[in-house]
C-alpha cells in the first residue's frame, strides 16, 4: 500500500481530448518548467503578478488567502534574481495557494521541496531581488508564448502544466 494519493487529473488526458481544439480556451506551457515545489500535482483558477527582479507584489499576493488558487507570476523570464524563496513558499503553503507558477527563477530549493504547495519555475538562482513595490496584479500575462489570464485553470502534473478558460472535468 503506497501512501502517494492517486491523481486526479492527467495533462496527458487533457491534451489528448483538446488536441485538436483550435479555439485558443485550450493551450500547453511549454516545457521549461522545473519541478521546485512540496507537490508535484496541483491545479486551481488563476491570479497573475507581472513583475521585474522585483518581487514585492508576488509576496503580498502569497501573504492573502489563496483559496485554492495558482499564482502566475510573469518574471520575464529573468534568471538574475529569485522571485520566490522558502518564506514565500511558507506563506504560500500556510494560506491556502495550489502552487505557483514562476517564468524565472526560485531560491531556497530545500525549503520549497518541504512546503506543501505546487512550485514550477525555470530555475534557481541564489540572489534575491531588490522590493521595490514595483509590478502589476491580475493582469493578462504572456508566459513562454502563451498568454494565461486571471481566472483561466491552471493544470500541472509530472507531466506538464496545461491551461483552459474553464475548468477542466
Ligand atoms: O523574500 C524574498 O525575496 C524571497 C525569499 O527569499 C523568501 O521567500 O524566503
Amino acid at each position: 500500500m503506497s501512501n502517494i494519493p492517486a491523481p486526479t487529473f492527467s495533462t496527458c488526458d487533457f491534451c489528448d481530448a483538446y488536441k485538436n481544439d483550435d479555439s485558443g480556451s485550450f493551450r500547453v506551457l511549454p516545457p521549461v518548467f522545473r519541478d521546485f515545489g512540496g507537490l508535484t500535482q496541483f491545479s486551481g483558477p488563476i491570479s497573475t503578478v507581472q513583475c521585474h527582479e522585483d518581487n514585492s507584489l508576488v509576496k503580498a499576493a502569497l501573504d492573502t488567502p489563496g483559496e485554492g488558487r495558482v499564482l502566475v507570476v510573469d518574471g520575464g523570464s529573468s534568471l538574475r534574481r529569485a522571485l520566490v524563496g522558502g518564506n514565500l513558499a511558507a506563506a504560500a503553503a500556510r494560506n491556502g495557494w495550489a502552487g505557483v507558477v514562476v517564468d524565472g527563477c526560485v531560491r531556497d530549493v530545500a525549503e520549497l521541496s518541504a512546503s506543501a504547495v505546487g512550485i514550477r519555475a525555470l530555475a534557481n538562482m541564489p540572489l534575491p531581488t531588490e522590493k521595490r513595490g514595483q509590478g502589476l496584479r491580475d493582469v493578462a500575462v504572456r508566459i513562454q508564448g502563451v498568454w494565461v489570464r486571471p481566472g483561466d485553470w491552471l493544470y500541472a502534473d509530472a507531466d506538464g502544466i496545461v491551461i483552459h478558460t474553464t475548468a477542466l472535468p
